[in-house]
């Protein structure tokens, strides 16, 4: 199993912030996490990714119980994550190659020599994230979806048995998102590749290969499981607390405001 959560609770200044969330994610099944602003989305991966410890409940994850085998430097090497907050920590001078070969590590800037076969790697990710063509180029100087996909290339040098995405489409224009977007299905699809959390404010961003998702409101897990049962009309209504209406194009889930309830 790659998450095991029992009854995870988290109370900042006396409220709880994540009240009474269990959910299991098992190897190979690809979540996406739909939740509003504010409601709880960061502070749930933070407990993933041992940023922080729960109030009370009990969280493994990729088999190492928090307080017991617990180890957080050993656990984050197995898991690739793609957030902003990664993105800010990254050394200003280093190019796309570097800011990939250094996922190797674990790291953030390159302070091991890679080998060969790092560097072999290196490049056929950044071929795969169709990030080759400006290997060379200085990070900074990047678009935001060409940065995005190298950190994705970068989360997955270490080859991590999990992979966080925290809205990787965020400040992507549509092109750029599509592309984002190809690149995570291809992931998804690749037989011995991580499992996939994808953490979204967008609907139509749930790709088929989600099969599962996991809807967040105020903290606590509004429903989780097949993807196909929740993204319904009276589903997201409720969900949302608006009248909203889902239809699908191309496989794709869309989302429209209702005028009023019939
Ligand atoms: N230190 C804190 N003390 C109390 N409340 C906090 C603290 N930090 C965050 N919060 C609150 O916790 C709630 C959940 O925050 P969180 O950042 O996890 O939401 P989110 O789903 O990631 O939102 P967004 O989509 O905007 O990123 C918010 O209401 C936020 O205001």
């Amino acid at each position: 199993m790659i998450i095991d959560m029992q009854d995870i609770s988290l109370k900042r200044e006396g409220r709880f912030i994540l009240n009474n969330i269990t959910w299991q994610v098992e190897n190979g099944e690809h979540w996406a996490i739909l939740g509003l602003n504010g409601s709880g989305k960061t502070f749930l991966l933070n407990l993933i990714n041992a940023y922080t410890f729960p109030s009370s409940g009990t969280i493994k994850v990729l088999g190492l119980e928090f307080g017991k085998t617990y180890l957080a430097e050993k656990l984050r090497k197995q898991i690739g994550f793609v957030s902003a907050s990664v993105q800010n920590r990254l050394h200003k001078g280093d190019n796309a190659f570097e800011v990939v070969l250094s996922g190797a590590f674990a790291s953030i800037g390159l302070y091991d020599t890679p080998t060969d076969e790092i560097r072999e790697r290196a490049i056929g990710l950044l071929r795969e994230l169709d990030c080759y063509d400006y290997a060379n180029r200085l990070y900074d100087t990047l678009s935001s979806g060409e940065k995005q996909r190298v950190l994705i290339a970068r989360a997955l040098m270490a080859e991590p048995e999990l992979l966080i995405l925290d809205e990787p489409t965020n400040g992507l224009d549509f092109l750029a998102k599509e592309q984002m977007l190809e690149s995570v299905e291809r992931i998804a699809e690749k037989e011995k590749g991580p499992t996939i959390l994808f953490v979204t404010h967008h609907v139509d961003e749930i790709l088929p290969v989600f099969e599962h998702t996991l809807l967040l409101k105020e903290g606590e897990i509004y429903e989780a499981g097949e993807t196909s049962r929740l993204l319904d009309s009276d589903m997201m209504t409720s969900f949302f607390g608006v009248p909203v209406e889902i239809s699908e194009k191309n496989h794709r889930p869309f989302l429209k405001k209702r005028e009023s309830l019939p």
